[in-house]
């Protein structure tokens, strides 16, 4: 099949976890796929940005301190950039051979980050999201939401990103949660300081909802 074949949406399944910095996005992430290849699941976990190549170089650029001030676009751009070439490389592959994908970030950052955060128009940001994703949507996103002060601040050595500042942060973290309230059967919000383990359950029983019996075979 080639790589300009869209994706079903019987095709895999597409999982991401969304949310602000350091809430517990990438424990989740790490433990659902050892759940689902535990359970004999082909799961590739992923991440945005940076997952290729050259999303390496795309995310160096974008996460570095030393780039300092960017335009607001030029920022969403390589952002956008990373989404497709993430996509056509390693998401989308794997999902048209039926493994569960699991993503840490997706699409929601960048309408949360560069939209809400950084004030550009969000609907002509996710013009360029989801023109950029050929608008390729999760099965299911999972929220994980706490005050920004109870994550970000937490952490010395801050990225670009994460130093964007607690106005920044609280209007990214009030579009994801927009975002969920507007779709809640796609939607997973879950509170991230719930403890690791209580959490993980959460998820566990909706994915369960989403892969068939038979380990390996999916239904969406
Ligand atoms: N439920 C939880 N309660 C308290 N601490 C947690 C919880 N989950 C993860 N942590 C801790 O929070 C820190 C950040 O976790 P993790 O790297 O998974 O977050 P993240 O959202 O992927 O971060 P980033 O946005 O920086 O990539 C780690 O020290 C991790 O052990
Ligand atoms: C996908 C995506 C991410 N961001 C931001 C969010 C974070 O601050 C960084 C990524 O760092 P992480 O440690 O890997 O979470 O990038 C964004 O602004 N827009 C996006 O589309």
């Amino acid at each position: 099949m080639s790589g300009s074949e869209p994706v079903r949406p019987d095709q895999g399944l597409f999982i991401v976890f969304e949310g602000g910095d350091g809430v517990g996005k990438s424990t989740q992430a790490d433990l659902l796929c050892r759940w689902l290849t535990e359970a004999g699941v082909e799961c590739v976990r992923t991440f945005e940005p940076g997952d290729s190549l050259v999303g390496t170089k795309i995310r160096q650029i974008v996460l570095d301190p030393a780039t300092g001030d960017l335009a607001p676009r030029a920022e969403a751009l390589l952002y956008a950039a990373d989404k497709a070439h993430h996509l056509y490389e390693l998401v989308e592959p794997a999902l048209r051979r039926g493994a569960v994908v699991v993503c840490d970030r997706y699409v929601d950052s960048m309408l949360a980050y560069q939209g809400a955060g950084r004030v550009l128009d969000i609907a002509e940001v996710e013009r360029v999201a989801r023109w950029a994703t050929g608008d390729l949507r999760p099965h299911l996103t999972v929220l994980l939401d706490v005050d920004p002060s109870e994550a970000v601040h937490s952490k010395v050595d801050k990225d670009r990103l994460e130093a964007a500042g607690d106005v920044f942060h609280q209007r990214t973290r009030e579009y994801f949660l927009q975002l969920a309230a507007r779709d809640p059967e796609h939607y997973l919000v879950l509170h991230a300081r719930d403890s690791v383990e209580q959490i993980a359950a959460a998820v566990q029983d909706r994915v369960h909802q989403l892969v068939s019996a038979p380990p390996g075979r999916l239904v969406s």
